[in-house]
C-alpha cells in the first residue's frame, strides 16, 4: 500500500469538513467494487429508505428506529403509523430549550437561587451519549457544571455529590424505561441527599423518559418531564431529551448546530453515491476487515483528549447493535457478528497498548480521529505534536520495519554478532497493518454531530449487510434477571444452595 502515489485520492472520501482516509488498508478497486456490489445485493438503499420513512424496521420489538427524526429540519414531516411525529418532536425540543435557557440564565430558581450544578443520572444510552458529547464540547460550555452518574456502585454517586450544594443542584433522571435498577437506585439516593437540605426536593428533579407515568409516579411534575417515543433507541437517543444535559452545558443554539451536523450527515448518507458515501465506505471497510480478513477487534483511537469517551460510546453503539448471533428471522448467523470495539485517546494509548498493535500476533485494524485545529491557539505546539503522533502511528503500522533495517540499526551499536542478530528480531515491525483516519477541521458542535451520525449509519449499513436487527438488545436481559434474583441472596435473606458451586461460593465469601 506504500508504493501507489494516487492511493490517497483513490481511497479517501470527503464530506463538509470531514475526510475519511482508508488508503492505509489493503483495499483495492476490485475489492471495493465487490463490497459495493454486496451493499447493493443486500439492498442497503431500500433498508435506508425504510429507516428514514419511519417503517417498523426494529422487527423484534415491532417499532421504527427513527432517531433521525430528532434532528430533522423545521419543515420535515415523518409519518409513523400514518401520524406525523414531527410536531411533537419540535414541541419537546422547544420545551427543552426554554428549560435550558431558564436554567442557564437564572430564570429557574432552585432553593438556593441560581443553579450551579446539574447531575445527569442514567446508564447505557441514557449516559454515554450526553457524557461523551458534553466532554467533547467542553470549550463551548458556559453555564452550570454538568456531572454524570451511571454506576450503581455507591462510590459513583457519593463521589459526585460530595462537594455539591443540594440547594443549587438540579438532578436529571434520564431513563427511557424509568425502571432501570441502577438509575432508580441512584435517583432515590440523590433525592434523599437533597431532602436533607431542601424542603421540596422534587422541584429540582427533571425526568427524561418514554415512561411519563413512571416519572409522574416517582413524583416529578409534568412540566419537568421531557418525553420521547419508543422509536428512539437508547443508544441513539442523545439527539432528543436525553441530550438535555448537553443542551444545558452548551446552550440551545450550539445544541441546534450539533443537531444540524447530524442532519447534514443524514442527507449525505441518503444522497451520496457509492464510494463517495462516508458511512457506506466506513461500513464496507469494517466488514472487509471483520468478515473477510477475520480480524476480531477494531481499535478506536481519537487524537483528541475531549473524545476520550468516544471508544466507550462506540462500544455500546456498535456492540449492542451488531453483537448478535441470529439474523432478523431468528436463524443462526452464518457469519461472525460485528467486531469487538475498544480503544483510548492517543497519545495515551501509545504508552500502554500500542506495543501489541505494532508487534502482537493479532492484527487490529485501527481507526484514528484527528482534528487540524485545537481550541487552544496559545498551545498550538501541543497540537502539532499530537497530530504528528497520530500520523506517525498509522505510518508505522503500514510501513513497519524489515529485518534488514533492524539489522542496520543494531549494527550501529557495535554488538557481538549473536547478540546483534537476536536484538534485531525484537526490532522488526511486520507492517501492512490496516488503519483508517477520520480527519476533520475542528471539533465543533456541528462536526461532532456529523461524526456521531456517521458512526450510527455505519453500524446500520453493517447490520443490514449482516442481515441482523441492529436496534434490539436481548443479550442484556439474562444478567439483569439473575441480578434481581441474586440480590436477596447477598443481603442474606435467602440461602444460595440452589446456585452452582462457583456462584454459591462467591455469595458466601461476599456476603460477610
Ligand atoms: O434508558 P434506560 O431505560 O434506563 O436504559 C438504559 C440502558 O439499559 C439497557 O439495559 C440497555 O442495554 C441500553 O440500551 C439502555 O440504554
Amino acid at each position: 500500500m506504500c508504493e501507489d502515489p494516487d492511493r490517497f485520492s483513490r481511497f479517501s472520501a470527503r464530506f463538509d469538513g470531514l475526510l475519511l482516509d482508508y488508503a492505509k488498508t489493503a483495499m483495492d478497486d476490485g475489492i471495493r467494487q465487490g463490497l459495493l456490489a454486496l451493499a447493493r445485493a443486500a439492498d442497503v438503499a431500500g433498508a435506508r429508505a425504510a429507516m428514514f420513512s419511519g417503517a417498523a424496521i426494529n422487527t423484534t420489538e415491532g417499532r421504527a428506529a427513527l432517531h433521525t427524526a430528532l434532528r430533522a429540519g423545521p419543515t420535515a414531516q415523518i409519518l409513523v403509523d400514518g401520524r406525523d411525529v414531527m410536531p411533537e418532536v419540535r414541541e419537546t425540543r422547544a420545551r427543552m430549550a426554554a428549560f435550558a435557557t431558564a436554567l442557564r440564565g437564572g430564570g429557574f430558581h432552585a432553593a438556593g437561587g441560581r443553579v450551579t450544578d446539574v447531575v445527569n443520572i442514567g446508564i447505557g444510552g441514557s449516559d454515554l451519549g450526553p457524557a461523551m458529547a458534553t466532554a467533547a464540547l467542553a470549550p463551548y460550555h458556559d453555564r452550570p457544571r454538568c456531572h454524570f452518574v451511571s454506576n450503581v456502585d455507591g462510590a459513583h454517586i457519593h463521589d459526585t455529590l460530595q462537594g455539591l450544594d443540594p440547594k443549587t443542584t438540579v438532578v436529571i433522571v434520564a431513563s427511557k424505561t424509568f425502571t432501570t435498577a441502577e438509575t432508580m437506585t441512584n435517583a432515590a439516593t440523590a433525592r434523599d441527599w437533597m431532602a436533607r437540605e431542601v424542603s421540596e426536593p422534587g422541584a429540582q428533579f427533571v425526568a427524561l423518559s418514554s415512561n411519563g407515568a413512571g416519572a409522574a409516579e416517582w413524583g416529578i411534575a409534568p412540566e419537568r418531564v421531557f418525553g420521547f417515543a419508543d422509536w428512539v433507541g437508547g443508544r441513539y437517543s442523545v439527539w432528543g431529551p436525553i441530550g438535555l444535559s448537553l443542551m444545558i452545558a452548551i446552550g440551545p443554539d450550539q445544541f441546534d448546530l450539533f443537531l444540524g451536523g447530524a442532519a447534514s450527515m443524514d442527507t449525505h448518507f441518503r444522497e451520496a453515491e457509492g464510494q463517495d458515501n462516508l458511512p457506506v465506505m466506513l461500513a464496507l471497510v469494517g466488514l472487509w476487515h471483520r468478515q473477510v480478513c477475520g480480524y476480531p477487534t477494531r481499535a478506536v483511537l481519537p487524537y483528541e483528549q475531549r473524545l476520550a469517551q468516544l471508544p466507550d460510546y462506540l462500544q455500546q453503539l456498535e456492540m449492542e447493535s451488531n453483537g448478535k448471533r441470529v439474523t432478523r428471522d431468528g436463524a443462526p448467523l452464518s457469519r461472525v457478528s460485528g467486531p469487538i470495539v475498544w480503544g483510548a485517546a492517543g497519545t495515551n494509548g501509545q504508552h500502554a497498548f500500542y506495543q501489541l498493535l505494532h508487534q502482537g500476533t493479532d492484527i487490529v485494524p485501527c481507526e484514528f480521529l484527528v482534528a487540524a485545529e485545537g481550541h487552544e491557539p496559545e498551545l498550538a505546539h501541543h497540537h502539532a505534536l499530537l497530530v504528528a503522533n497520530c500520523l506517525a502511528q498509522s505510518e508505522a503500522l503500514m510501513k513497519g520495519r524489515s529485518m534488514q533495517e533492524a539489522r542496520a540499526i543494531v549494527a550501529a551499536r557495535g554488538l557481538a554478532p549473536d547478540a546483534a542478530e537476536r536484538e534485531a528480531h525484537h526490532r522488526v515491525f511486520p507492517g501492512n497493518r490496516p488503519s483508517v483516519t477520520l480527519a476533520f477541521d475542528k471539533l465543533t458542535p456541528r462536526r461532532l454531530g456529523q461524526i456521531i451520525a456517521l458512526y450510527e449509519h455505519r453500524v446500520f449499513v453493517e447490520g443490514v449487510i449482516l442481515g441482523i436487527n441492529s436496534f434490539d438488545q436481548w443479550g442484556v436481559e439474562l444478567g439483569k434477571e439473575l441480578a434481581t434474583a441474586l440480590e436477596p441472596l447477598l443481603s442474606g435473606s435467602e440461602g444460595a444452595e440452589d446456585k452452582d458451586a462457583s456462584t454459591a461460593g462467591l455469595v458466601a465469601f461476599l456476603r460477610r
